[in-house]
């Protein structure tokens, strides 16, 4: 079964991956990793960490003259920034006055901080955010890069892109086509689809940085390509859906997930919601609208699959909000590290990663995955099957 972990601080030495599961004969394209990892680093609003960034991916095992060999694919991708943070991040010399000096004690609210200190017991809460911090979204994006090759060479392909930021929406049509939504979003620095927003929402990323403030906003994610009868009805924890709902909800920051109309569809009526059913000679089963968004019975069902998630606010606001010192219980404000004033931009393409990785993981799980080859093969017969069916 494909799985994978991460490891590694915010201003330590590196992030370290390793992927179990992929199969063998998975010609890697490092190039598309690498242009994952850059846009990751995108997106205005971010704040001046990325300057000093540039991800580019080492894999250190698994692969090959290029193609996966069936073992665990393990990846680095290193942190410049560590360069600034050498004593106060290492990892064996002992404790000093120097190597303390910035310790982090009035916990930001809506941060891992506070929580994160009275579970583990650190009184210096950057024990806790060098590991919370979303730095470690980067790896996430190196292995869901490689999980969407896998995804395309069995011709499933996918995108996540920005639909909100803040109160700022892109426009009310949607597509279903990732190739038209991948043209669209390289137009603009805010990975939407339209450029009409995109002054608006610069100018309101300016005035809430100025302002000593933060935003969040709206992720969408578009799968095509995927048969019918992927995840299962069966028992709750074989939903796709489900799997899907809870890989988001571990993007740092999301606080909601809809499949299809989500929310929406609790409002609508039935005759509004649930997706008519058509078929074509030749072709097999298809419905003729998506508003359950490629979903029934936790199975897809061949439709585009569609996933939005929501985004809250950064919570590190340079006009900080009350805080209480942990080691004498005064109130005072927060603690301020540098900060994004929206991530939304990365973000989108975290959750496209996350995504990525449980479809991927559906179809190793449905198919063989030792031998790629054979999944294509396997992944060609049932969709002939289905659409014999
Ligand atoms: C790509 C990305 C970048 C982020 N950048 C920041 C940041 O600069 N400052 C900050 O306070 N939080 C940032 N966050 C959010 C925090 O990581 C997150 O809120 C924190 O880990 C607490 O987890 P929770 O919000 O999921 O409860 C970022 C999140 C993502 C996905
Ligand atoms: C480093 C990244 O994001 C970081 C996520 C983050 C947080 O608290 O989540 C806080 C900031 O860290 P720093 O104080 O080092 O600038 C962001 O820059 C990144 O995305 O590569």
């Amino acid at each position: 079964m494909m799985n994978y972990m991460t490891a590694g601080e915010s201003h330590g030495p590196q992030l370290t991956g390793i992927l179990e599961g992929v199969p063998a004969g998975l010609h890697l394209d490092v190039d598309a990793i690498n242009a994952a990892l850059a846009a990751r680093q995108g997106g205005y609003g971010r704040g001046s960490r990325q300057k000093i960034e540039h991800d580019t991916v080492q894999i250190v095992g698994g692969v090959r003259h290029g193609i996966t060999m069936g073992g665990p694919i393990a990846l680095v991708v290193a942190n410049r920034d560590h360069a600034h943070w050498g004593e106060i991040m290492d990892p064996v010399a002992p404790e000093t006055p120097e190597n303390t000096l910035r310790p982090v004690n009035r916990p930001r609210p809506g941060h891992a901080d506070l929580v994160g200190g009275m579970k583990y017991g650190h009184r210096d809460l950057r024990n806790v955010l060098e590991r919370s911090s979303a730095r470690e979204t980067a790896m996430r994006v190196a292995i869901g890069a490689i999980c969407k090759q896998l995804l395309q060479a069995v011709g499933v392909d996918l995108v996540g892109y920005v639909e909100q930021v803040g109160s700022v929406a892109g426009p009310a049509e949607q597509p279903l086509d990732v190739q038209a939504i991948n043209k669209a979003i390289t137009s603009n620095d805010m990975r939407m689809l339209d450029d009409k927003q995109v002054d608006q929402i610069h100018e309101l990323i300016d005035d809430t940085r100025r302002a000593g403030n933060t935003l969040g906003g709206i992720i969408r994610v578009v799968a095509t390509g995927l048969p019918a009868g992927l995840g299962s009805y069966v028992s709750w924890d074989q939903k796709l859906d489900a799997k899907i709902a809870a890989a988001v909800m571990g993007v740092n920051a999301m606080k909601g997930v809809e499949i299809g109309d989500g929310f929406k569809a609790a409002t609508s009526l039935g005759s509004d919601v649930m997706d008519e059913i058509d078929w074509h000679e030749g072709e097999g089963f298809d419905r003729l609208t998506d508003h359950l968004g490629g979903f029934e019975g936790g199975m897809t069902n061949g439709m585009p699959v569609i996933v939005k998630a929501a985004m809250k606010p950064i919570p590190t606001l340079y006009k900080a909000l009350q805080s209480v010192d942990v080691t004498n219980h005064e109130v005072k404000k927060a603690n301020v590290e540098r900060s994004d004033t929206t991530a939304i931009v990365p973000a989108s393409i975290v959750v496209e990663s996350a995504v990525a990785f449980e479809l991927a993981r559906a179809l190793t799980d449905t198919f063989d995955d030792n031998k790629l080859a054979r999944l294509q093969q396997q992944v060609a017969d049932y969709r002939e099957e289905l659409r014999e069916f």
